[in-house]
Formats: C-alpha cells, sequence, structure tokens
C-alpha cells in the first residue's frame, strides 16, 4: 500500500488553522479519501496530557528548554500513535501544527535558534516530516482579537505572551518558510473564511493531483 500524505497547518495565534482543519477534512471525506485530523500538542491521551502541563496558565516557571523538551516529547508520542499508523494505512493526515511550530516558537521567539530545536525535534520524529505544509500568516494584533472575541476558547499560557513575543513568532515562521521553501504554501490568512478555506483547499488538490 502506498503511504499517505502528511498535511500541516501552521501560522501565528487565531490565524484560522483549526476552523479551516475541520473544514479541510469534512470537504477531503466528501471526496472519498480517508483522513486523521488531528492536533499537537495532542491528539492522543499521552500528549494531550503533555499539553496540559505546557500551556497551564500556572506553570510561569517554565523554563524555555523544558518548554522545547515537552513539546517534543509529544510530538513523537503523538506520531508513533498516531500520525505513522495512519500514514502506513495510506490515509490523509491533517494535523494542525507539528514541527514548524516549535521552530518558530521555542527556536524564534523563545530564542533557542531554529538548528537547536530542530536537532532535537530530529531525535523525535527521525525522518518524518509533512509532505506539504499550509502556512496560514496574519498580523499577530488581528489574530489576538480574532481569539479575544471567541467565548469558546480558553487562553493558554502562550496566548499571554507579549505582543513582541508573538511578532517574533511570525517573524520566525517567515525563516522557517526559507529555509524549507519546497513544503510550504503561503495563504494571507486576514482574507474572509470562505476564501481562505477555498484556497487552503486548492493548494491539497493541486498537490494530491501531483502526487498522482
Ligand atoms: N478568515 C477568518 N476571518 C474571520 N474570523 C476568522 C477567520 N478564520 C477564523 N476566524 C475566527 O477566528 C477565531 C480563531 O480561529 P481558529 O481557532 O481557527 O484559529 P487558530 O489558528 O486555530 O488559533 P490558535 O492556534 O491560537 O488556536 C475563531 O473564532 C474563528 O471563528
Ligand atoms: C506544537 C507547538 C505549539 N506551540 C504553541 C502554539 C500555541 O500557542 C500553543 C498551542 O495552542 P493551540 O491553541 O492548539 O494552537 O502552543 C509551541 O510553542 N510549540 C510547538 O511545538
Amino acid at each position: 500500500m502506498n503511504r499517505g500524505v502528511f498535511i500541516t497547518l501552521e501560522g501565528p495565534e487565531g490565524a484560522g488553522k483549526t476552523t479551516i482543519l475541520q473544514l479541510l477534512g469534512a470537504a477531503l471525506e466528501k471526496e472519498g479519501h480517508r483522513v486523521v485530523v488531528t492536533r499537537e500538542p495532542g491528539g492522543i491521551p499521552i500528549a494531550e496530557q503533555i499539553r496540559e502541563v505546557i500551556l497551564n496558565k500556572e506553570n510561569t516557571a517554565m523554563d524555555s528548554r523544558t518548554e522545547a523538551l515537552l513539546y517534543a516529547a509529544a510530538r513523537r508520542q503523538h506520531l508513533v500513535e498516531r500520525i505513522i499508523p495512519a500514514l502506513e494505512q495510506g490515509m490523509i493526515v491533517l494535523c494542525d501544527r507539528f514541527i514548524d511550530s516549535s521552530l518558530a516558537y521555542q527556536g524564534h521567539a523563545r530564542g533557542l535558534e531554529i538548528e537547536e530545536i530542530y536537532s532535537i525535534n530530529t531525535f523525535a520524529i527521525a525522518d518524518v516530516m509533512p509532505d506539504i505544509t499550509l502556512y496560514f500568516d496574519i498580523e499577530p494584533e488581528e489574530g489576538l482579537k480574532r481569539i479575544q472575541a471567541n467565548n469558546h476558547r480558553e487562553v493558554n499560557r502562550l496566548d499571554l505572551e507579549t505582543i513582541d513575543f508573538h511578532k517574533k513568532v511570525r517573524e520566525g515562521y517567515q525563516l522557517v518558510m526559507n529555509r524549507w521553501k519546497e513544503r510550504f504554501v503561503l495563504i494571507d490568512a486576514s482574507q474572509s473564511l470562505e476564501v481562505v478555506f477555498e484556497q487552503a483547499k486548492q493548494s491539497i488538490v493541486e498537490f494530491l493531483h501531483k502526487k498522482g
């Protein structure tokens, strides 16, 4: 059986990744694809427990390297339990955030260096990298405004970082996109939900078509 397709969605807070992910999952299933929709950190019980520790607002003492290692540990377990088995069954995996979040947030915004974070993550993921990554670009102020307007979303420890931190996250994503150009698709997430969804879907359709 052919290996499946690993698709990740990335971007700053409030860019619309989670909303688009659900729409893409439903649209691809409707077209007959077998799809797994999942997220990081989390997606399976052990990784969801690690998520609780990382994002808990009370954990203000968390050291940046501890944070980076916890994200990598959650990623390892999620990959082994959920992503790799689905890919081996030929499924499409749609994942809300993956290694690029660690590179942008911990590598650049926390100042731990993108190459260092890539190195600890290669231990976690071995050679399993996304086939295609949709990057939803938005001004941090705009994304944070969207989150604040969403009463159903709980504010987490990372949301409470300064606006300068969130600006560095966006800058980090730009560096990461330049480094791994071949797998990135840039989408302007400030457009309407309908337009953003159509562009995201079209990118995946084109990718699947090219892959054959
Ligand atoms: N294109 C859009 N235009 C206006 N509002 C949007 C758009 N996309 C998403 N939203 C709204 O913005 C809020 C944040 O969206 P969503 O949770 O999907 O973002 P996210 O990128 O997953 O955020 P985070 O990574 O911080 O969890 C939601 O209330 C959602 O309905
Ligand atoms: C995978 C990953 C995530 N983060 C940050 C990004 C967000 O602030 C939170 C996750 O919350 P979301 O509502 O699910 O987007 O965690 C990170 O800093 N590093 C990572 O590797």
